[in-house]
């Protein structure tokens, strides 16, 4: 057993950032900092129309478009043409039910501002994965912070929240993520093949993610894209992560008997998440091991097992959270990180320009060993420029989900404590009347002293806002400019097959192989 040092001051530090409590009934009162209208909105909740009057596509009671799904499910793969339908016909307050589920979706950047500014200390949310959350409680896991709410979710969130958020923390991480950066730019190079394709690119993309992930967690390289035991074993978990996002989408969408007993589809699901389960802990308690022997050999130095050592050292972090922090950390990177990569070098290959002008940076970025320091992180203003426009046009997930706070007025209907919101500001970020050429990959649209400044801070909000964004935020943006970075630097894009489309599984992920064409620099 490891001992506990002192108590850690990681809850001071962030109650420092929480912000005001929720008033019991709150209301868009001005249309301030937008650039369409919303429909005014009473002070007073009571003289506001009832929830039952809230516009949407109707359907059976109960079941509402649970049919619609079950016989068409393309339309659950294109969830973000449906949800552009659903604001076009029945404006920014939209009520959908999917077989019991009664979902308010919010498109105006004005009603998401008001949920952010009414939550309060603790912002409470629906678990993303319904079945995720049931295994685990099932299993006696802790819930894990997406899962959780009150205060088990703001103790754990502390603790996390202060090696991965605190930038000089988060910093810390960046030689282990170059390493690997570095390692995976090798491999790259032997796997281009004669017409400068990658053969199954994105579960190239994808071993990098895990790779890297595992690096930050367990301080050791686990060879996730090296031929042999490691590939097979990350590979595994890939395609078993993978399949939780499919399985969870296909209860989401069906008749919740899942609920009640064992269907195929939980069972299923319950398969994936021991296999990823037990790899997960394996890995940990091999990384305690070597942790404590370090610590007894003292040869454990400051720059090694950040994330470990500082979890082991953080008051209420029990021993189960921690697994379930490393299960989360483990398989978001597969899912966001990846395939965001994988959108921006879709997105700078299709657009030749934008492309060398971010190749330009990219070269004034890297040291002369190819590293990305923490000042060059810094000055990566237009590659992050085009990591916000790729999101807008291509993002990871359509909607941040919370349960209401409190009783809310939203374009004049009653929204009461505990509905199921969804934060969808996905079509809005793609109407002509909010952003010009809406379709167009415009990275400049970001910067300061053009558009940037003028464009509603709550229209494209990646990795959410307020107490509970991604807490995974700076490890993820720091990866994002590192690999791009080393990518441009070294290889001119091109792309040759059209429009890449999405596919909604809870998140989203490219519809296609993105076979990008990798072009060495200097060779033409
Ligand atoms: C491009 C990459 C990513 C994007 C766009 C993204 C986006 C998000 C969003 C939108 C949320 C919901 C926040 C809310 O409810 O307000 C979230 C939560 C979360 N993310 Fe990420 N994420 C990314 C990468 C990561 C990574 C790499 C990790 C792990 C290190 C991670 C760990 C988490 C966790 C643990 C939560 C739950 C936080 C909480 O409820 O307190 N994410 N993320």
């Amino acid at each position: 057993m490891l001992t506990r040092r002192g108590p850690s001051c990681a809850s001071q530090i962030f109650a420092q950032h929480v912000s005001q409590q929720c008033s019991k009934s709150t209301a868009v009162n001005a249309v301030s900092n937008t650039q369409t209208s919303v429909p005014t909105s009473s002070n007073d909740y009571e003289s506001c129309l009832p929830y039952s009057k809230i516009p949407g596509p109707g359907g059976l009671p109960w079941f509402g478009r649970w049919l619609e799904y079950r016989l068409d499910y393309s339309k659950v793969l294109r969830r973000d043409l449906i949800l552009k339908k659903l604001r076009a016909n029945y404006g920014d307050i939209v009520k959908e039910t999917i077989a019991g589920r009664e979902i308010i979706h919010l498109f105006h950047p004005d009603y998401i501002k008001q949920v952010y500014e009414s939550e309060g200390k603790y912002p409470r949310v629906p678990p993303i994965l319904e079945s995720v959350e049931m295994y685990r409680r099932v299993n006696e896991l802790t819930p894990g912070l997406g899962n959780s709410n009150g205060d088990v979710w703001y103790k754990l969130r502390a603790a996390v929240q202060y090696i991965l958020m605190r930038p000089q923390k988060a910093f810390d991480f960046l030689p282990g993520q170059n390493k690997v950066a570095a390692d995976f730019m090798e491999k790259l190079d032997s796997l281009i093949g004669p017409n400068g394709e990658v053969p199954g690119f994105n579960r190239w993309i994808t071993r990098w993610g895990l790779e890297s992930a595992a690096n930050n967690c367990f301080d050791i390289r686990m060879g996730y894209f090296e031929n042999g035991a490691g590939m097979e074993l990350g590979d595994r978990i890939i395609a078993a992560n993978s399949d939780v996002f499919d399985l969870s989408t296909k209860l989401y969408f069906s008749l919740p008997f899942y609920r009640i007993f064992m269907t195929p589809s939980l069972k299923e699901l319950y398969d994936r998440e021991d296999f990823i389960n037990e790899e997960a802990c394996r890995s940990l308690d091999n990384a305690l091991e070597r942790y404590k022997k370090a610590l007894e050999d003292g040869t454990l130095t400051e720059d090694r097992f950040l994330f470990l050592s500082h979890m082991l050292q953080s008051e209420n972090v029990s021993d189960k959270d921690l697994r379930t922090i490393i299960l989360s950390i483990l398989t978001d990177t597969l899912s966001t990180t990846s395939q965001i990569l994988l959108n921006n070098l879709y997105n700078l290959a299709n657009n030749p320009k934008e492309q060398e002008t971010a190749a330009e940076e990219a070269r004034s970025l890297l040291s002369s060993s190819g590293e990305l320091t923490q000042e060059a992180f810094h000055s990566s203003t237009y590659l992050r420029a085009c990591i916000k426009e790729s999101f807008r046009l291509l993002p990871v997930g359509l909607d941040i989900l919370r349960l209401s706070p409190c009783n809310l007025a939203i374009g004049g209907y009653q929204v009461p404590e505990g509905s199921y919101l969804c934060l969808n500001n996905y079509v809005h970020s793609l109407d002509p009347d909010v952003i010009p050429n809406p379709e167009s990959y415009i990275p400049e649209r970001w910067l300061r002293d053009t558009d940037g400044d003028k464009i509603n801070p709550y229209l494209l909000t990646p990795f959410s806002l307020g107490t509970r964004m991604c807490v995974g935020r700076r490890l993820a943006e720091q990866e994002l400019v590192m690999m791009l970075a080393k990518i441009l630097t070294r290889y001119r894009l091109e792309w040759h097959y059209g429009k890449l489309h999405q596919h909604f599984r809870m998140l989203l992920i490219p519809d296609q192989e993105v076979k990008v064409k990798f072009i060495r620099r200097g060779s033409e």
